[in-house]
């Protein structure tokens, strides 16, 4: 297989996956290429394979100026960065790394809630910077028992579901339809779901229809007490819209794995104690990153082996 191509898209941040890769396969990485339109021209001939990840995947562009790819292994569950028609059209097969990071981004969603209900690194900050010895931190709002709400009751949200009953919080959900055999309640609106919970989630796929799913009519609905979870994606929220609720105090607080134009973050929210701000690690442990970097050369190798894919999309 060494003389396979394999083009990486996406950065080359996780040095396993990329010695995994390199040890199979001929593997050029774009994001090291300094004139990419030239390297693409002189390669579109060899390169059969694309890995990508949530910020950089395949998109119509690339899709059509390699006419020889024949599978996208997704480094991500998401698969927004992918041109999953221009895929289905051309016969190209998509694959991603669902399951292995369930557990990692259920967590980190939980611990968003306890962070920012709880003021953890605000307290942390108040430790540190001596603030401590002149006075004890000021209360802050109990999380046990609030009212979770949680858009997209998919693997992931599911998983936050469980964890948030463990702290005796009622659940809720939208999706697009009512899930068959499940008590949670359920609310044919985000607005409605919003008006009715303590913490609302994001754990949706980002699709045309869920993009800005949090808009300013469902920030007004969460209200001054309201926090809102975003361990999606970016797009998923009118960030403009957040933005200027969060510091107008027209909604409570907000735990944000996830923003519209990573790694940049407007810095508005710098200053808000009620916001927590995380640089999209929700998948980003040594245990799950090794476990989805398998996945992405287990779904290559199967591929050019003529072997069923073990995770497929398309
Ligand atoms: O954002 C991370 C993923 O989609 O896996």
């Amino acid at each position: 297989m060494e003389s396979i191509s394999v083009l990486m898209t996406c950065p080359p941040v996780h040095p396993y996956l990329v010695e995994a890769l390199e040890k199979r396969f001929t593997l050029h990485k774009l994001d090291s290429v300094p004139d990419k339109p030239q390297f693409l021209s002189s390669h579109r001939d060899s390169i059969r394979a694309v890995v990508g990840n949530a910020a950089a995947g395949a998109d119509a562009e690339l899709i059509d100026q390699l006419p020889k790819l024949e599978i996208v292994s997704s480094y991500s569950v998401g698969l927004d960065k992918i041109d999953l028609a221009k895929c289905k059209e051309k016969g190209i097969r998509v694959t991603n790394t669902p399951d292995v990071l369930t557990d990692d981004v259920a967590d980190l969603a939980l611990g968003l809630m306890l962070a920012v209900l709880r003021r953890l690194c605000e307290s942390d900050r108040y430790v540190r910077s001596g603030l401590w010895k002149k006075g004890d931190y000021k209360l802050t709002t109990k999380f046990s028992g609030k009212t979770v709400g949680i858009i997209g009751l998919g693997r992931i949200g599911m998983a936050i579901a469980q964890r948030a009953e463990a702290f005796s919080c009622p659940i809720s959900y939208f999706s697009r339809s009512q899930k068959p055999g499940i008590n949670y309640k359920y609310h044919p609106s985000v607005v409605d779901l919003a008006a009715n919970c303590d913490i609302l989630v994001v754990a949706c796929a980002l699709t045309p229809e869920t993009r800005h799913i949090i808009n300013r009519e469902v920030i007004d609905a969460l209200g001054p007490k309201g926090v809102l979870i975003n361990i999606g994606r970016g797009p998923h929220v009118d960030e403009a819209e957040l933005v200027s609720a969060l510091v107008e105090g027209r909604l409570g607080g907000a735990g944000l794995d996830v923003f519209q134009d990573e790694p940049n973050v407007p810095e508005e929210l710098f200053k808000l104690e009620n916001v927590v701000l995380l640089p999209h690690v929700g998948s980003g442990t040594v245990e799950t990153r090794q476990a989805m970097a398998d996945l992405v050369v287990g779904n290559l190798e199967a591929h050019f082996l003529n072997k069923p894919l073990l995770t497929p999309v398309v």
